[in-house]
């Protein structure tokens, strides 16, 4: 394949700007933009102040927008929302405008949950090919080379192909609060003259081959709260003589989920869209099989024995996961205590025809009758902390066609076409509220570890990550 001398060139200084890349991801590592956690609310808006100098200085106009505030987990302590970063680079009415969205928050990371290094200082591991640090992959990493691309074009003293219009918020993570609203604000204002949105936030199905994404789960997210002593109890002195909030919530628990995944909510399989045979021909020939899972997860504990099974369970079936109990002893050692009230909490993962508000309805109404039968005179309450909806795109689209051209371009391969299990709540309403077409452009690799401990991106993801957004914006401003 021949290149054009614009990507060409465009290549080669990606080449050559290795090292800043690298060194501008290590800036933005360092900052703990930990959206969920409001001691590090300043730190999260430190990290969009860091953005807008980034794109200030490559010409950017930048606006900011103002999301309101936050009830942090309905305790009634009210919060500043970090701000959206609305950024403008090109406004020629004879281009395209690409919308690239990404967030700046990250999910908390400490060194005492296993990582081998502090998680907030960016470890260049180049023997192995790595990144490792919280937010390289998950979304510092994506974001930066958007940032990137720009930065190359500058030195070049080219013009990108297309205009681009920046939508980077600090709060996904955590639900993205406020974003919806500044959408639909801002769809026939700031979003107007959009053609197509790409959003760099997920990531490859496997190791080796770079992917399109167009579908994602949702996520409805809830507490159980179970309290009963006014205070935590000695379980010498008041075990066997008081109902313990502790053990009401793991029974609770328990009647959720089974080991082998289904679902125990009643009614909660009742719209999940049946699988077609268009549909089953999208699992073929994938770059992708068991190994890849356990190379990912890092054990052989698959529930599914085939891909087909395993990838429809991962996008197209819904889940349910125990994510923890607040309120409960978790400290090395033993204590012999009765937490007085402990908070269970848990997600479930939806796909499409799903509804949110009706799982609502289904959770609560089966929580509280199984609460009935344990016949305990502790106190439990169910509640919702953050929805977001599940999201299927049209992989036909001119947006997709540029971006396999892309990966052509950067990797010599076809890409897969997949859709993914997470979710990234604003996605939906892109679509909907601009009426365009949302394509998933992932920089990373399913190994990456995005959530996780010792989250990493490949050097080469993150280069070539650079040359393939660059790329697609080329592709889009050929595109018919
Ligand atoms: C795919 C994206 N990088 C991501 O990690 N999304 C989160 C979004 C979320 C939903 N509730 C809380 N965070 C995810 O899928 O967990
Ligand atoms: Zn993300
Ligand atoms: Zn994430």
């Amino acid at each position: 394949m021949v290149l054009s001398p614009q990507l060409t060139q465009f290549f080669s200084q990606v080449e050559q700007n290795k090292q800043g890349y690298i060194e501008r991801l290590t800036d933005a590592v360092a900052i703990p933009s930990v959206s969920g956690d409001p001691s590090h609310r300043q730190d999260v808006v430190r990290m969009g102040e860091y953005l807008q100098q980034q794109l200030k200085e490559l010409g950017a106009s930048v606006e900011i927008r103002d999301p309101g505030v936050q009830d942090w987990n309905g305790t009634g302590r009210i919060l500043q929302l970090p701000p959206v970063i609305l950024a403008t680079v090109g406004t020629d009415p004879k281009k395209k405008t690409v919308l690239v969205y990404g967030h700046y928050d990250v999910q908390p990371a400490l060194k005492e949950d296993g990582w081998n290094t502090d998680p907030f200082t960016l470890v260049l591991d180049e023997a192995n090919d790595k990144l490792i640090g919280r937010g390289s992959t998950d979304d510092k990493g994506p974001i930066l080379g958007w940032i990137n691309v720009v930065e190359a074009h500058k030195q070049l003293n080219i013009e990108l192909p297309v205009n681009i219009k920046f939508c980077l918020e600090g709060m996904e993570e955590s639900g993205s609060e406020g974003l919806e609203k500044i959408i639909h604000d801002e769809a026939q204002g700031y979003f107007k003259d959009v053609s197509a949105v790409c959003i760099s936030d997920n990531y490859w199905l496997g190791t080796e081959k770079p992917c399109l994404t167009y579908g994602l789960r949702g996520c409805v997210y809830y507490h159980i709260t179970v309290s009963g002593p006014a205070a935590d109890l000695h379980s010498g002195v008041f075990g066997g003589t008081v109902h313990e909030p502790m053990i009401d919530l793991a029974h609770l628990l328990s009647k959720l989920v089974e080991p082998n995944g289904k679902i125990l909510i009643p009614g909660i399989y009742d719209n999940v869209a049946p699988v077609t045979d268009k549909e089953r021909k999208t699992y073929e020939n994938l770059s992708f099989d068991l190994q890849d899972l356990t190379n990912s997860v890092g054990n052989t504990i698959n529930l599914h024995s085939n891909v087909e099974a395993t990838l429809q369970h991962r996008w197209r079936f819904p889940s349910l996961s125990l994510h923890g109990v607040e309120g409960a002893f978790y400290n090395p050692g033993d204590k012999t205590v009765i937490p007085a009230k402990v908070k269970g909490k848990f997600s479930i993962r939806t796909v499409p025809d799903m509804d949110n508000d009706e799982i609502t309805r289904l959770v609560k109404d089966y929580v509280t009758s199984e609460f009935k039968k344990l016949n305990s005179k502790n106190t439990c309450t169910v509640e919702l902390t953050h929805g977001g909806d599940h999201w299927l795109a049209s992989p036909d689209h001119w947006n997709y066609v540029a971006a396999a051209k892309a990966v052509e371009d950067v990797f010599g391969v076809q890409p897969d076409l997949t859709r993914e299990g997470c979710s990234i709540p604003i996605t939906l309403t892109f679509q909907e509220a601009l009426n365009k077409n949302v394509l998933l452009l992932p920089m990373g690799r399913s190994d990456d570890g995005a959530h996780s401990i010792n989250e990493k991106l490949n050097i080469s993801n993150y280069i070539n990550g650079t040359k393939l957004l660059g790329a697609y914006l080329y592709q889009v401003a050929n595109a018919q």
